[in-house]
């Protein structure tokens, strides 16, 4: 698989504070990419640097296996979209799709005209008058709008409310199957990215302390739901990492494979037994070494 970004040891300084101390990532092409982080971890400084409007102090960024600073071709490549988007100051969104129409070749109207009533956003109004939500909401439509194999989105859905954020998801998603469009998407919350997101990063104070490719499935953990028989305890050789009882129905994270995970359990007879798929926050506790249930 090629790669549509490669980040080495990139560090980035404004006067003495430090926002990347050596970040290093791989993105590969037609991936949907999770960087969680919290604020000040240096989310957008990587992203800015990643779309070329940053200089890095030290270190490489390649998209598509160029450097993006000072490359007309390269960030033609790229589409933007962040939670707090810049506008010309008086447009709509349609002044801002004739804007972009005008200076960006791979702009395509018909697509906005195509995506705008799934994003429900007033296009006449001035965009500085809409809520921070439908601001948000018609920045990812113009960026959605591009012909784009890149899609940048800083904290893009952060405002935008769940129904809207699960369409949104839902064309960009459509957009990585039907012409393989890369996205990285940064946010401090990881459950923003519950279900969309194939790899996850998590950056920690300017370094990327890991990278998970989500396609592979977890080694040694294994989430099981499991019923136990009145007065039955668990088996003493399961080696628990985290339970959550709900009634009756214990959730366990389990060291181990699955086969072996259900032979120890059947010895309790259990009542209901089953082996299920761990969510992306119990994947980030487990793989990524994450402290608590949020980044
Ligand atoms: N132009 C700048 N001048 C000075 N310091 C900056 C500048 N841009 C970023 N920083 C600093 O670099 C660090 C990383 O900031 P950055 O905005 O990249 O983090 P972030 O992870 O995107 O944060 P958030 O989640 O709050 O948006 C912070 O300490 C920030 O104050």
């Amino acid at each position: 698989m090629t790669n549509a970004i490669e980040v080495h040891e990139l560090h980035k300084a404004f006067g003495d504070v430090r926002a990347l101390g050596g970040a290093s990532l791989t993105v590969p092409a037609g991936s949907v990419y999770g960087l969680v982080g919290p604020n000040g971890s240096g989310k957008t400084t990587l992203l800015s640097i990643v779309r070329g409007v940053v200089r890095p102090t030290s270190g490489e960024a390649l998209v598509f296996g160029r450097p993006p600073l000072d490359d007309p071709a390269v960030k033609g490549r790229i589409a933007f979209a962040s939670g707090n988007p810049y506008f010309l100051k008086p447009e709509s969104a349609d002044g801002m799709a004739r804007f972009y129409r005008s200076v960006l070749p791979s702009f395509d109207v018909d697509r906005y005209l195509e995506l705008a009533p799934l994003f429900e956003v007033d296009r006449t109004r001035p965009l500085r008058k809409l809520s921070r939500g439908a601001r948000a909401k018609a920045a990812l439509l113009l960026a959605l709008s591009c012909t784009a194999d890149l899609l940048l989105l800083d904290e893009a859905m952060d405002l935008v409310d769940p129904i809207a954020r699960k369409r949104m998801w839902s064309v960009v998603l459509d957009q990585v199957s039907s012409r393989r469009l890369t996205v990285v998407a940064a946010t401090h919350n990881l459950r923003e990215l519950e279900g969309v997101c194939d790899h996850l990063a998590i950056l920690d104070r300017g370094v990327v302390r890991d990278e998970a490719d989500l396609n592979e499935p977890v080694s040694d953990i294994v989430k099981v739901q499991v019923m136990l028989p009145e007065g039955a305890e668990l088996p003493t050789g399961l080696e628990v990492v985290h339970a959550r009882p709900e009634g009756r129905l214990l959730t366990l994270l389990v060291h181990g494979n699955a086969g072996g995970v259900r032979e120890e359990l059947d010895t309790v007879h259990p009542t209901y037994l089953d082996i299920v798929p761990l969510s992306l926050e119990e994947r980030f506790v487990c793989e990524l070494g994450g402290d608590d249930h949020e980044a």
